[in-house]
């Protein structure tokens, strides 16, 4: 008996484009919720939302074979924490503000056991070998994971081709918020020198093989990203979807002019 598959991973190598949600709530019961909508992914954001050790543990549980496959942004790419999150049962891994190959080189090292890498053998107290359930999870574990890498910083630009370079990087997703905000236009990821940045970017990371993920809350931001190539995208977040349905609600009732979708940015 093998670690299991990563459908998600198997998706991106098909070219197969897959649908994604943010999930920044940190609620076990949230993400379960997420999990039950259709969505290809669903993003469990250890960086900006409160999503910490066990919460993350937690997500991860109520998520364990639903459709929806859990992807885990940690709040850097640290080795030490990868090998947590590993033997958590995470599989596939978003690590942000990633600006050259070494540091790539080192965060794949960091998903692999040795002698492809440096992971800790410790997965028998973990759920990624369903608790030492599965016999030849050593021997079958880095062939499941997979590990895209945030490019969302003019250093990233500049390093992408060395980055989509490095063999075990599966992908490369293009953070907007913070690519606009390194580029002197904070808050303003549509602007037209972030975007043509993007679309530059999506043809190199294709050039090299590589799957091209990004980001957003807005829908019609959303069709011009897939019309660029975006493989795996995120279309919102469960906080500005909480967000937008309580408040709207309370809107319609009292007859308060709804706000219309979100247009253009959105973050
Ligand atoms: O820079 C970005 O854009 C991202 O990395 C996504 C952000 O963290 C944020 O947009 C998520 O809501």
């Amino acid at each position: 008996m093998s670690a299991p598959k990563n459908p998600f991973k198997a998706a991106l190598r098909k070219g197969e484009f897959q649908l994604g949600l943010w999930v920044a709530l940190g609620s076990a019961y949230a993400a379960e919720i997420a999990g039950g909508s259709g969505y290809d992914w669903l993003l469990i954001d250890g960086e900006h939302g409160p999503s910490d050790m066990p919460l993350i543990g937690a997500q991860l549980g109520v998520l364990r074979g639903r459709p929806a496959h859990a992807i885990v942004r940690p709040p850097m790419g640290e080795a030490w924490l990868l090998k947590q999150l590993l033997d958590l049962g995470a599989q596939t891994f978003l690590v942000p503000m990633v600006e050259s190959a070494e540091q790539a080189k080192a965060l794949v090292r960091a998903v692999r056991y040795p002698p492809a890498g440096i992971r800790g053998v410790g997965a028998g107290l973990g759920r990624a070998s369903d608790f030492n359930r599965i016999p030849d999870y050593l021997t079958t574990a880095n062939d499941e994971i997979c590990l895209i890498v945030q490019i969302e910083s003019r250093a990233g630009l500049a390093a992408l081709d060395e980055i989509a370079s490095v063999e075990g990087v599966d992908g490369l997703f293009i953070g907007p918020s913070d690519l606009a905000a390194d580029m002197g236009y904070l808050g303003q990821p549509s602007v037209a020198p972030v975007q043509e940045a993007i679309r530059d970017a999506f043809v190199r990371i294709h050039r090299h093989g590589k799957a091209r993920g990004i980001m957003t809350v807005a829908l019609d931001q959303a069709h011009e990203y897939r019309a660029m190539g975006a493989d795996f995208m995120a279309i919102g977040t469960d906080v500005n979807c909480l967000v937008r349905a309580i408040d709207g609600l309370r809107r319609s009732f009292l007859g308060v002019p709804v706000s219309g979708d979100q247009k253009g940015g959105g973050y």
